[in-house]
């Protein structure tokens, strides 16, 4: 016999879920189905368990930055304790969100999906339709299309590595590779290598802030590479030498693991959106402003969309506007994205939110450019943090903010700050105005417009 529902739910991450317990509150009838433990990838594989070994390195950034002020120990990283301590973060996730949804009356299945028509899709060989579905499938890692290729670990597998491997390359600077390179060097490893194709690492953060990370990375020393292309991995038992071009001519990099950070791809290949009549790009599964596929009965949203950033709130908001659609019957509210904060949780941080220099010259914005290194600061002297500052852009005439591009701790905070003062158009004067607790991060604001 087959299943029906009014709404199917594929993927069971940030954009799924909460459209999921949307209907089922609205007494729909819903299943979600994951094809691995409900959670995605912020919750299980990303955001959070990143950042809880982060919060273990940080203990020893601490130690290293206090060195002769007054602190003694020196901190050393025990690694499957670490990453037994994420565990008990992540193992929990499953069986608490699962619970939760089974609660609301929602079927929760594990299965890969694959659409067989317009309304149905099979599932473990069964085959189940709906009046609705919502497609959060989320991303996946980026094939490179180079010898080799399957001796990448995935972010995924990093963040369950049994044991610290001593040497470590990374193919990519982007996001990925520059947060584990700095949780692996100061968790102990000796030899960590960044390898990035473009002439610096973190495109789409202020270069000149960039500039301060890159000297931060080095000074822990990390091997930061950049024009450096890899074009190969080849294992020699336990070991791998990876091929970097460089235009100086070939490199090669000796290691114990080499870890995928070259971004991330729409997960859809396996949908066969072909049969539900879904279109999509390289870019994601098209959408309109109110999250609806070219399917009219069919939404998406996440990472899996040709929408906003790939990043966790983004997908929560995107998923939020579905919903209400979803339920409303009709486009009733459009996706309107505020300005997005977004962080590199290296450390030191860089944070960054709205238009970055080089964007706001392109449309011929007049502004101001408030660049300074705070080294010499109170926030900064006090823990002994040497690479931080800030450039913020106020625009002549109105002193609206139009960007603000942040280093240092801290920043991940600030930079919210940010994001809310340029979302309700706050002016620099206005920002100025406010009194914030002393001694804060947050204090330091009015001084940077
Ligand atoms: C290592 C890492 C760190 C990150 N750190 C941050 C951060 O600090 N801050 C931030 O904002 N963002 C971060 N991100 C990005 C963030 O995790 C994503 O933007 C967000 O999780 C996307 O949510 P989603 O619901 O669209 O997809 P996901 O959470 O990926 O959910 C998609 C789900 O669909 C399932 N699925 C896929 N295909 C099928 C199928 N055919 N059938 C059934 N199920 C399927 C998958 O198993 C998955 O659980 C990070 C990403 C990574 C990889
Ligand atoms: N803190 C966060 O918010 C956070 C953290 C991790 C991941 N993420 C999300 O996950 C996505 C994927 O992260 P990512 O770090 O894999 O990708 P990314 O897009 O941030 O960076 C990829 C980098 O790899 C480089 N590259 C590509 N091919 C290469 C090659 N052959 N050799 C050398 N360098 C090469 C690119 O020039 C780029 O700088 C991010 O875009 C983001 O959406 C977010």
């Amino acid at each position: 016999m087959t299943r029906t529902y009014d709404l199917i739910v594929i993927g069971g991450g940030t954009a799924g879920n909460g459209v999921a317990r949307m209907a089922a509150d609205a007494g729909w009838s819903v299943a979600s189905i994951d094809s691995e433990p409900h959670g995605g990838t912020c919750a299980l594989r990303g955001c959070d368990p990143k950042k809880m070994l982060i919060a273990v390195t940080e203990g020893v950034e601490w130690a290293e930055n206090m060195k002769g002020k007054g602190l003694e120990a020196q901190p050393s990283v025990n690694w499957p304790d670490m990453i037994a301590f994420k565990r008990s973060f992540t193992d929990n996730m499953p069986p608490r969100i699962e619970g939760g949804m089974e609660k609301a009356g929602i079927d929760v299945l594990h299965g890969e999906v694959r659409f067989t028509g317009s309304d149905t899709i099979e599932l473990n060989g069964e085959t189940l339709t709906a009046k609705h579905f919502h497609i959060a499938t989320g991303a996946r890692p980026m094939t490179l299309n180079i010898p080799g290729e399957e001796h990448l670990t995935t972010s995924t597998e990093f963040l369950e590595l049994p044991e610290r491997p001593d040497r470590i390359a990374f193919v990519g600077g982007g996001f990925i590779a520059m947060e584990f390179a700095h949780i692996v060097k100061r968790a102990g490893s000796n030899e960590v290598t960044v390898l990035e194709m473009a002439d610096r690492p973190l495109g789409n953060f202020d270069p000149d802030l960039v500039g301060m990370l890159v000297e931060g990375t080095e000074e822990l020393g990390i091997d930061l590479r950049t024009k450096a292309k890899v074009a190969k991995i080849e294992k020699q038992g336990d070991e791998f030498t990876v091929t970097v071009e460089r235009p100086d001519g070939t490199e090669t990099v000796t290691c114990d693991l080499v870890v995928h950070g070259t971004g991330r791809v729409p997960n859809i290949e396996g949908l066969n959106l072909e049969a539900a009549g879904v279109e999509y790009s390289r870019r994601g599964i098209k959408v309109n402003e109110a999250m609806r596929t070219t399917n009219p009965a069919i939404f998406a949203a996440g990472d899996c969309a040709d929408s906003g950033l790939n990043l966790t709130p983004v997908s929560a908001a995107e998923g939020r506007i579905a919903g209400k659609n979803l339920l409303a019957g009709e486009d009733a509210r459009e996706i309107k994205y505020p300005p997005i904060p977004s962080v590199v949780f290296t450390l030191p941080m860089v944070a960054t939110v709205g238009l970055s220099e080089a964007a706001a010259r392109d449309q011929g914005l007049k502004f101001d450019v408030h660049f300074e290194k705070t080294g010499d600061w109170y926030s900064s002297l006090r823990v002994g943090a040497k690479h931080t500052g800030f450039k913020v852009l106020v625009e002549q005439g109105t002193g609206q903010i139009l960007g603000a591009h942040l280093i240092g701790p801290g920043s991940e905070e600030q930079i919210n700050l940010f994001a809310m003062a340029m979302g309700a158009g706050q002016t620099a004067n206005q920002i100025k105005a406010m009194i914030f607790a002393y001694p804060s991060y947050a204090s330091d604001i009015g001084s940077m417009v």
